[in-house]
């Protein structure tokens, strides 16, 4: 099987190949299979691209708010008609099912590009009368924006980069993740076949070193990542050296706390979309559940019932419900996260395993009676890996909930929405979640506190992150000097 991109990169409108750059081959997570070969980019690429953006943003800024989003809204119809194919390709990139790809990741880039299609031409600046005199402000773009991907999510990371920054009349450069270099190719492809001038939305490949050749570089304006905090922290503090504008949307260890009062059925869905989703490779993922002791059993033999509906197996058919890790290195570290939770004395619920049969696959896993200073408890795995936790009263959940260094998501799953709100306001996470887990819409900011990250994704919010006001005093009258 082979599924070979036409080129590693995408510059200037066209697909360009440099086969001296570093091998980076794509395995399939399902039968880990060679099913094709990117180059990282070389400092000839890198430089082709940055100046191709450089001079696409030119004559991207210069065209109308409603032009802009005539092309990216033109972008986002496209994806939806291509949906089959981009979510296959989606399935060979990452491992993910077909069941979640066809529902979830093209249709939420093309969200993405419909909604901020839609914003560019409403982006304007305001009027603040001074008595006779008055100033105006601009809504102007960054310049060159680059984005750096995870490898969870490649479509919808390339969008979710991409809708915002071209709204504002940015160009970008992009990086997806090695692991997944397909996805964000088809992203320019159809960016520029709806009418995108050329060197607006450009791709490299590449590991860490071609991001950091990125962030270092002065003629780029604004980088956002999404990746590990450690990543984070050296992209945040290059970009600092450079004053770059930056978005950081990084890792979580997010609390899921239901009381007893909740309704379990729909504490448990909540449970499964937090931790099993994706194979649990989610960010916002709510790994951590706080569970009130009345409810604890009822909840675990329902959950241990419902897992046991999990279709693990070939991610490309429809009844897939469960697909592999996403490469080799993620399935090992997982399997040391679950090893590490029955040394430190959790009760093993389900799961545990390596599945014997080709491809990265692990089953989905439950410790029950976890503690605080437990690592499953601590630390991010990023793998279907659930730790239930027992609590008693709301005061001592909401303190065990913000004990973490992350501060990305959390949920509540209650009956009483008064106490639903109280807790939530209560909680140090970004992106919340009331009686449900894990809803994503573009129309609502996303993002994290603490080292979860910095700025916000979607909604309009990620106008603020990718444009800039700039303030122009105009004096009517004459101007009156010192001397
Ligand atoms: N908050 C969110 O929206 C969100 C979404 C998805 C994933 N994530 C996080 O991403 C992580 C998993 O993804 P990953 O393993 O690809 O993360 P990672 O941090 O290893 O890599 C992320 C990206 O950064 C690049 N990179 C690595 N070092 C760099 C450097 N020094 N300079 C510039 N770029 C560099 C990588 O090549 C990759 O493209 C998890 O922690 C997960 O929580 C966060
Ligand atoms: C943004 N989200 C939650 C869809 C994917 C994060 O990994």
């Amino acid at each position: 099987m082979q599924l070979q991109p036409t080129a590693s990169h995408f510059i200037g409108g066209e697909y360009v190949e440099d086969k001296t750059g570093t091998p980076i081959e794509i395995v399939y997570p399902a039968t880990g299979e060679v099913i094709g070969t990117v180059y990282a980019a070389t400092t000839d690429i890198i430089e082709r691209a940055l100046e191709s953006a450089k001079a696409g943003q030119k004559i991207w800024a210069a065209m109308s708010g409603r032009e802009r989003g005539r092309i990216m809204t033109r972008a986002a119809a496209m994806i939806m008609e291509r949906n089959h194919d981009l979510s296959v390709l989606e399935t060979y990139d990452t491992g993910k099912p077909y069941q979640e790809t066809i529902a979830v990741d093209a249709t939420s880039g093309a969200d993405a590009l419909e909604y901020f299609g839609g914003l560019a031409a409403t982006l304007t600046g305001e009027h603040i009368p001074l008595g006779e005199d008055w100033v105006y402000t601009v809504r102007e773009p960054l310049g060159v924006c680059v984005g750096i991907g995870a490898w969870n999510y490649p479509t919808q990371i390339a969008c979710w980069k991409g809708a915002p920054a071209l709204a504002c009349g940015n160009a970008m450069v992009f990086k997806p993740s090695e692991t997944t270099p397909m996805c964000a190719l088809k992203v320019a492809e159809i960016l520029h076949e709806a009418g995108l001038p050329a060197g607006v939305y450009n791709v490299v490949q590449g590991m860490g070193e071609v991001g950091a050749a990125l962030v270092n570089d002065p003629r780029v304006d604004k980088v956002s990542l999404t990746g590990s905090v450690p990543t984070g922290k050296k992209v945040y503090s290059a970009a600092a050296s450079h004053m770059k504008h930056v978005t950081m949307e990084l890792g979580g260890k997010s609390p899921l706390i239901i009381f007893d009062d909740a309704d379990v059925e729909n504490a448990v869905g909540g449970a499964i979309l937090g931790n099993f989703y994706s194979s649990g490779q989610v960010c916002s993922n709510g790994t951590r559940v706080f569970v009130q002791k009345g409810i604890k059993e009822a909840f675990l033999a329902r959950l241990s019932e419902r897992l046991e509906g999990a279709v693990i197996g070939d991610p490309l058919d429809e009844a897939t419900s469960f697909g592999p890790m996403v490469s080799e290195r993620q399935m090992e570290i997982v399997l040391g996260y679950m090893a590490k939770g029955s040394e430190e004395g959790a009760r093993l619920v389900c799961g545990g395993n390596r599945l014997d049969r080709e491809g990265f696959y692990l089953e989905p896993t439950v410790f029950a009676d976890v503690t605080d200073g437990m690592t499953i408890a601590r630390e991010e795995i990023f793998g279907p890996v659930m730790s239930v936790l027992d609590f008693e009263t709301e005061e001592e959940v909401i303190e065990r909930a913000n004990a973490t260094e992350f501060g990305l998501s959390a949920g509540v799953f209650t009956s009483d929405l008064s106490r639903g709100h109280r807790v939530i306001g209560k909680l140090e996470a970004g992106s919340c979640f009331i009686n449900s887990y894990n809803d994503a819409p573009v129309e609502a900011p996303f993002g994290g506190v603490k080292n979860s990250g910095v700025g916000r994704e979607n909604s309009k919010e990620a106008i603020n992150h990718y444009s800039q006001v700039k303030s122009v005093y105009v004096r009517m009258g004459d101007v009156e000097a010192p001397f």
